[in-house]
């Protein structure tokens, strides 16, 4: 997992991941030096990168160019858990696109500074374990059932008023769902797992939904009206899109983030807005929904988006668009499923079906792919390497 954070007129670009072998390209030639570190391996790295944009820097750093800075070194104990981090001062190093990290040992005298023990070296240790997916796909399961429970919960002490408690766990559910995704690795098969999350929700609604099972706790937190075949409808069609949305779009691009936010802040909030305060206006072209309901979808939908691919393009999972056309993109592709929302049409096709849809296609016609951004990038990058290249004098680093 990668993530670029702008601090001041540097970027710091921290890294994980690179002690499995996904090294990054300005690291892959560095081995730890035996000789100083026998037993130790790299567990994460800090660059620091002087160009003052974080999409420059993103680039920069994505292709191993401009003046990096190695700043710290976190090795971890190959025969156990625990972390020592090394921090490493070097001049500015210039990068050109087919140069690694070259040369520096580090000087025997470092001093390896203890990270305190407990909760971060816990987390640590899961955040490079062989298996941390199989760990997030556990909490995140686990994490569903307690979350419906708690709304269960609320609905029978009459804390919520039954509709309520069920639209707070569609418009939730979701979102929060997603914000998991940002916890799994950078390996090709994390998808498919994170995925599994939703399927074994899926299966649950199936079974009890049937009568398989018997579970009285989920049919009142997600049915209408405590029919337990209702969960075979919107709630099973809801979590099929979440792992639509998992294994086509993933974090490769927006369009998965946009059409659950739209499905879930945006129809979830229209439901709750529109029964509350939609009364007086309903629509004139369908009289079951209303203008405070669409209105709430419109800006439920593009908020939730809009707040979601900030986080994600800043963690580094893809490039981050220039405001102005994400703010024009999204707003088209909220509106067009708030259209779509407001037709009479579902008792033809869910709205579970045709808000995300809608939304994740119109995504991906409207939004640039993401490596179409960074290749813009690259070239701005690559000509303030050049630029930093005549001046900074090749220093690397070896480990
Ligand atoms: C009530 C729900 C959908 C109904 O839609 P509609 O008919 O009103 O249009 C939502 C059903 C939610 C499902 C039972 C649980 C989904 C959990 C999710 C896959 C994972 C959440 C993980 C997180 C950590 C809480
Ligand atoms: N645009 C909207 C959407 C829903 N609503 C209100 O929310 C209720 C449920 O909406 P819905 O039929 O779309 O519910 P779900 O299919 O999303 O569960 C409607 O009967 C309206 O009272 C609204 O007023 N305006």
């Amino acid at each position: 997992m990668a993530a670029l954070l702008a601090h001041g007129s540097h970027c710091f670009y921290s890294m994980t991941e690179i002690y499995r072998g996904m090294q990054h390209p300005c690291l892959k030639a560095s081995s730890i030096n035996k000789a100083s570190n026998p037993g130790w391996r790299i567990a994460r790295a800090h660059l620091s990168c002087p160009l003052s944009t974080r999409p420059a820097c993103y680039a920069a750093a994505r292709t191993c160019t401009g003046r990096l800075t190695v700043t710290s070194v976190v090795l971890k104990n190959a025969d156990s858990a625990s972390y020592s981090s090394k921090r490493i001062h070097q001049g500015p190093s210039s990068l050109v696109a087919t140069s690694r990290f070259v040369g520096r040992r580090v000087p025997a005298s470092s001093r390896l500074v203890r990270t305190p023990a407990a909760v971060p070296e816990f987390l640590a240790s899961l955040a490079v374990s062989t298996y941390r997916d199989y760990y997030v796909v556990a909490l995140a399961a686990v994490g569903a059932a307690v979350w419906v429970k708690i709304f269960d919960l609320l609905a029978v002490k009459g804390v919520l008023e039954q509709k309520l408690s069920r639209k707070l766990v569609h418009t939730t559910s979701g979102p929060l769902f997603l914000l998991t995704w940002t916890l799994f690795s950078a390996a090709p098969s994390a998808r498919y797992l994170a995925a599994v999350v939703p399927m074994l929700n899926g299966i649950r609604l199936l079974a009890v939904g049937s009568g398989l099972v018997r579970d009285q706790g989920l049919v009142k937190s997600v049915s209408r009206s405590g029919d337990r075949g209702e969960l075979l409808k919107g709630p099973l069609v809801y979590v099929a899109a979440l792992v639509a949305a998992t294994a086509l779009s993933w974090r490769d691009n927006p369009a998965g983030l946009i059409a659950v936010s739209m499905m879930c802040g945006g129809d979830g909030l229209a439901d709750i807005v529109g029964r509350r305060w939609g009364a007086a206006a309903k629509l004139p072209w369908n009289n079951a929904k209303s203008w405070a309901g669409s209105f709430a979808m419109l800006v439920g939908g593009y908020g939730m988006s809009y707040g979601l691919i900030l986080l994600f393009c800043n963690l580094g999972f893809f490039s981050c668009y220039p405001p102005a056309a994400l703010l024009s993109c999204l707003g088209a592709i909220a509106l067009a499923a708030t259209i779509v929302e407001s037709l009479p049409i579902n008792q033809v096709l869910d709205d579970n079906v045709s808000v995300p849809l809608v939304a994740g296609c119109l995504s991906m016609l409207l939004l640039p792919q993401p490596v179409e951004a960074v290749a813009e990038l690259a070239v701005a990058a690559t000509m303030a390497a050049a630029a930093a290249a005549a001046t900074a004098t090749p220093v690397g680093l070896v480990l």
